[in-house]
């Protein structure tokens, strides 16, 4: 997968040829309906020999525009560029939403999708939006402007994806299962475990496990508490740990295990659910 910044894609004519399946959005966590959406993708891509490429924001545009409160990613960029590359997206474009960025009505934005790329589909969920609110665009609209910028390019819109609840799955839903510590909803919506990158070295290594620093995570973490978790090391060895989590400090502990200071390189931290104490 290429990775490319949205402003710089002029410098990129290849793409101007290339027949594509477009998807944009937010993706944040990449939860089961932004699988289902970018899975579509590479579908139709695949069958008509076209690429796929996934646009996405630094920051999330609704968070930026205050149509929702700031909370912490739940993926990282590492985290995330694995994902994409492994259900087959083939470029990824990254939009650094600025302020001049956030006045670009909806169609002045399709218009430079259009411009950068040979058009062939897009596949967006039925609740996608874009565009500077008075403009903003829905599939409805979407579709309107697609048929004047791309003539014979598409909108896909498969229909939303739903929790055994019948929740519709969405980033707001697993930030909101997260904080109230249901880690089994959470996954069940990722379709995998939560799971945090661990700096390599964490801020101590004490007689009773690691120590790192709530403040050093990047990522949303869960409420304090005791959960059941699994550590990955960066040589792949697994370890089924406890992670004890308080307002400052993370401490992760591998019962009967004492760790080699010297070898021990941490990766990521997978947490399976929240233990009743
Ligand atoms: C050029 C542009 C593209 C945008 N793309 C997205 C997007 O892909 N996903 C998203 O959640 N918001 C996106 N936004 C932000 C929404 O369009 C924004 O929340 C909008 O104000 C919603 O309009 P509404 O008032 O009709 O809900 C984008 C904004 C702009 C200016
Ligand atoms: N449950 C779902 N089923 C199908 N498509 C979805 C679902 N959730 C999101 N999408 C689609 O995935 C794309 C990316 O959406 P976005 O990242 O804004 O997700 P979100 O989970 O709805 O985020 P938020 O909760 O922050 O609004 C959009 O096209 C959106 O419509």
């Amino acid at each position: 997968m290429i990775r490319y910044d949205f402003m710089h894609l002029a410098a990129h004519p290849v793409l101007w040829q290339t027949p594509m399946c477009v998807s944009i959005g937010v993706f944040d966590g990449l939860h089961v309906g932004h699988m289902q959406i970018l899975n579509r993708a590479v579908t139709l891509a695949r069958e008509n020999g076209w690429s796929t490429m996934a646009i996405t924001f630094n920051k999330n545009p609704k968070m930026a525009v205050k149509a929702q409160p700031y909370h912490s990613r739940l993926t990282t960029e590492a985290q995330s560029t694995e994902i994409f590359t492994k259900l087959g997206i083939d470029h990824l474009v990254v939009i650094d939403f600025s302020s001049d960025f956030s006045k670009l009505t909806a169609e002045e934005f399709l218009a430079f999708i259009c411009s950068f790329c040979t058009l062939k589909a897009m596949v967006v969920g039925e609740d996608f939006r874009c565009g500077a609110p008075v403009s903003s665009a829905g599939p409805v609209q979407l579709q309107e402007h697609l048929s004047r910028l791309a003539p014979g390019a598409f909108l896909e819109v498969p229909p939303f994806v739903r929790t055994a609840n019948g929740e519709i799955a969405s980033s707001t839903l697993v930030r909101q299962k997260l904080l109230e510590g249901a880690l089994e909803e959470v996954q069940s919506m990722l379709g995998r475990p939560y799971s945090l990158d661990l700096a390599p070295y964490p801020s101590k290594f004490t007689e009773h496990g690691l120590l790192y620093r709530t403040g050093s995570f990047i990522q949303l973490l869960p409420p304090a508490g005791k959960y059941e978790a699994t550590m990955v090391l960066s040589d792949g060895q697994q370890c089924k740990v406890s992670m004890y989590l308080n307002e400052s400090e993370m401490r992760i502990v591998c019962s009967g295990k004492v760790w080699d200071h010297s070898k021990v390189r941490a990766k990521c931290l997978s947490i399976a659910k929240r233990s009743v104490t």
